[in-house]
């Protein structure tokens, strides 16, 4: 039979399969809403009604309409492709390896679902270890319909007469594929270094590292939904947390989850960590690495002690006809003293009302000294402390106080100047100052790890004013699960069981510690790669990372080494821009080439706008998928301005940071030199601009320093 005859019967047999499996399916769905149907009946029959009363019958039938929802949940998911491959072993026996298990009625394997232990062989089965499979066969479906079959033959020697042997490579095809919005996922094609990190075992820090376009990302999120399928009872109830750099990063995987019918994930990007606050500006660099710096946890821990602005700078009572008065040295004293004593402030109001009623106590007693006359301790702290004005007094002096309004006190010079004295250089302070003082302004990304550290130093509002103020980090909720959805949890849940922390080489060690306060009985997948960190000072975000890791001991390291974003021309102009700045063995290699290399024009600082413009038309044309424009961060506006009217899904203008983790068709790169003078790490960030592409690059350049 000729190749393309031999393809047909193959998809045929394939589609004969999947049709099954769909029917199947479609019983499934049937026999789980026939379910929900009869506990929702049990519950409401009149006759029933008495019998259901009993509790252990309510149990069962929340239990039955429960588990109904729950199958449902996971049948109704949008997989795109629902069997995706098949393994023929030496034995005779064929396994279909799909994004869900099903079983026929009468419980043979129809499909077995990727992450159970029979369909590890589809990933790691290679020619020099062939797991007793002869072939391994993708199959890529659209919808229910079979498209095309791709064979990997493992044992030559085994195949026999009947067998048929078709394609030459699943991944190229998938990685040659164009990209949309929202990123794919790679169950069909998973790599063998990449299935290890995702198989690994769950407890302990589990640490992947690997240049741009490895697939960190990928295994990360795989191995989250892997985990989830072998240990649900032991992560499933208290939720697995994913904390990726930023909210455009976290909306273009938050498709990948979903197709494999995992929906029970939180995914937040780093300033949507903090319930309450969502917050997407970027500081300029400089300012980033003053936030996020552990220094500032003792200035945040000086500035709450200093007087609340607006608090009375004195006190007086009148106390059985005599005026009692407190300076404002004394009060200070006072505040002081109860500061020392330890506690968050917020939970020690009652201990402010006694050493202030101490304080009133010694100065009765000093005045009635000085008239000779004897005061009574005991009575004027009793009769003080019932006292309306007294305490009417206590709440503007010792306020509840919020983390926004503690954080904007720094930007009074002369707060900051106290707070930051001996931690800060006078620039840092300079820095930090200006952007806290600004009138009317919104969070940025590296203000919210501030924000929780200060919700902590400063303990939980009471009760009855949170009802009343909720606001106080500002208005809107934070975006929590997929599209908004997920998991309902309290407020600042800390209790995940497993935490996956993408792009970990950005994380500031403020954020460090943000993020490790909610995985204190966390098991983490921690993902990154240190040549494109942004971040300036690694030794210190190392020491707050091994504390968010806590006393995890089994600490386990997975390096990934092929990229199989970048085609092998765009990889090496990347490669040679960071040269000099990785460690040798550290770059991985690209696996694909397309025989276009990257396009450098020099152009004149006035000619940019409509070399951009000509640049993104010419890429618009001869790319399938998305087109990126990517530029420093303070000219994202400019850029976008210069392209208005080219309304198109597929075309995206991006600041340097915001690029972290996302791919395009193609790239068109500002001014590259400006990426490196706009950051403290300069020439990383560039490399990661530059390693975005999937197919075609063209740099736009008035200078050739970045070269
Ligand atoms: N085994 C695979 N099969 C198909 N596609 C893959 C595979 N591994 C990775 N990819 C694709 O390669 C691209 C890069 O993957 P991913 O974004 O996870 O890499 P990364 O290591 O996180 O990159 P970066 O560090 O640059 O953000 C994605 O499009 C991903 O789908």
């Amino acid at each position: 039979m000729s190749e393309p005859r031999v393809r047909r019967a193959e998809i045929a047999i394939e589609q004969s399969h999947v049709d099954r499996v769909y029917t199947r399916l479609a019983e499934l769905r049937a026999q789980a809403e026939a379910m929900r149907t009869k506990g929702y009946e049990l519950g409401h029959g009149a006759q029933t009604e008495a019998v259901f009363e009993q509790a252990s019958m309510l149990f069962e039938r929340d239990m039955m309409v429960f588990h109904a929802n729950q199958t449902l949940q996971t049948l109704d998911a949008e997989y795109e492709g629902l069997v995706f491959g098949r393994l023929d072993h030496t034995s005779g026996e064929t396994i279909y390896v799909g994004r869900l298990g099903i079983r026929d009625a009468e419980f043979d394997n129809l499909v077995t679902d990727w992450r159970a232990p029979a369909a590890a062989a589809f990933y790691q089965a290679t020619a020099e270890d062939p797991m007793e499979v002869i072939r391994r066969r993708v199959i890529r479906c659209s919808g229910q319909s079979v498209l095309d079959v791709d064979d990997d033959v493992l044992i030559a020697d085994a195949v026999g007469d009947d067998m048929r042997i078709v394609g030459e490579g699943a991944l190229m095809a998938a990685l040659g594929r164009s990209r949309g919005e929202k990123m794919r996922d790679i169950v069909a094609t998973i790599q063998r270094e990449q299935d290890e990190a995702i198989r690994a075992p769950w407890r302990g820090v589990t640490e992947i590292t690997g240049g741009p376009g490895t697939g960190k990302t990928a295994v990360a999120l795989h191995r989250a939904a892997y985990l989830l399928y072998r240990y649900r009872r032991q992560l499933g109830g208290a939720g697995v947390l994913v904390v990726g750099p930023s909210g455009v990063f976290t909306n273009y995987i938050s498709r990948v989850l979903p197709s494999m019918g995992e929906t029970n994930v939180e995914l937040r990007a780093l300033g949507e960590v903090l319930d309450g606050v969502v917050a997407t500006r970027q500081d300029p660099g400089p300012l980033a690495a003053v936030k996020g710096s552990l220094r500032m946890r003792r200035v945040l821990q000086r500035a709450l002690r200093e007087t609340p602005p607006g608090a009375p700078g004195e006190m007086r009572i009148v106390y059985r006809g005599e005026v009692l008065r407190l300076h404002a040295k004394e009060l200070e004293k006072v505040r002081r003293k109860v500061h020392t004593q330890g506690g968050p402030p917020n939970r020690s109001r009652v201990r402010a009302a006694e050493t202030l009623l101490e304080a009133l106590a010694d100065k009765a007693e000093e005045n009635a000294r000085a008239d000779g006359r004897s005061a009574d301790r005991e009575d004027l702290i009793t009769e003080l402390g019932e006292r309306i004005d007294f305490h009417r007094f206590l709440v503007v002096w010792w306020p509840v106080l919020y983390p926004g309004e503690v954080l904007r006190w720094l930007g009074d010079p002369g707060r900051l100047g106290r707070a930051a004295k001996g931690l800060l250089t006078a620039e840092e302070a300079g820095l930090l100052g200006a952007s806290l003082a600004e009138e009317g302004r919104e969070y940025t990304v590296a203000d919210i790890a501030l924000l929780d550290e200060l919700r902590l130093l400063l303990g939980p509002p009471p009760k009855r004013r949170r009802r009343s103020q909720p606001v106080e980090l500002d208005a809107a909720p934070p975006a929590r699960g997929h599209d908004g959805r997920g998991p309902h949890r309290p407020e600042h849940y800390d209790e995940y069981s497993h935490i996956v922390v993408d792009e970990s080489q950005d994380l500031s060690p403020m954020q460090w510690r943000m993020i490790g306060r909610r995985g204190k009985y966390a098991s983490w997948t921690v993902v990154g790669d240190p040549v494109q960190s942004s971040w300036p000072y690694p030794e210190e975000a190392t020491q707050a990372r091994d504390q968010a890791f806590g006393s995890r001991t089994q600490h386990r390291r997975y390096t990934l080494r092929t990229n199989y974003r970048n085609s092998a021309e765009i990889f090496d102009l990347a490669a040679r821009v960071v040269a000099g700045h990785a460690e040798e063995g550290e770059l991985p290699s690209a696996v694909r080439t397309t025989g276009i290399e990257p396009d450098v024009r020099m152009v004149e600082p006035s000619g940019m706008p409509d070399a951009v413009r000509t640049a993104t038309k010419e890429l618009m044309d001869s790319v399938e998928g998305t087109v990126g424009v990517i530029c420093a961060m303070d000219r994202v506006g400019e850029v976008s301005s210069w392209l208005q009217g080219r309304g198109d899904e597929r075309l995206k203008v991006v600041g340097s940071l915001d690029s972290k983790g996302l791919e395009y068709d193609a790239v068109v790169l500002v001014e590259p030199t400006e990426l490196i003078t706009e950051s403290t790490t300069g020439r990383r960030v560039l490399y990661v601009a530059l390693t975005r592409a999937t197919q075609q690059l063209t740099v736009l350049a008035s200078d050739r320093d970045w070269l």
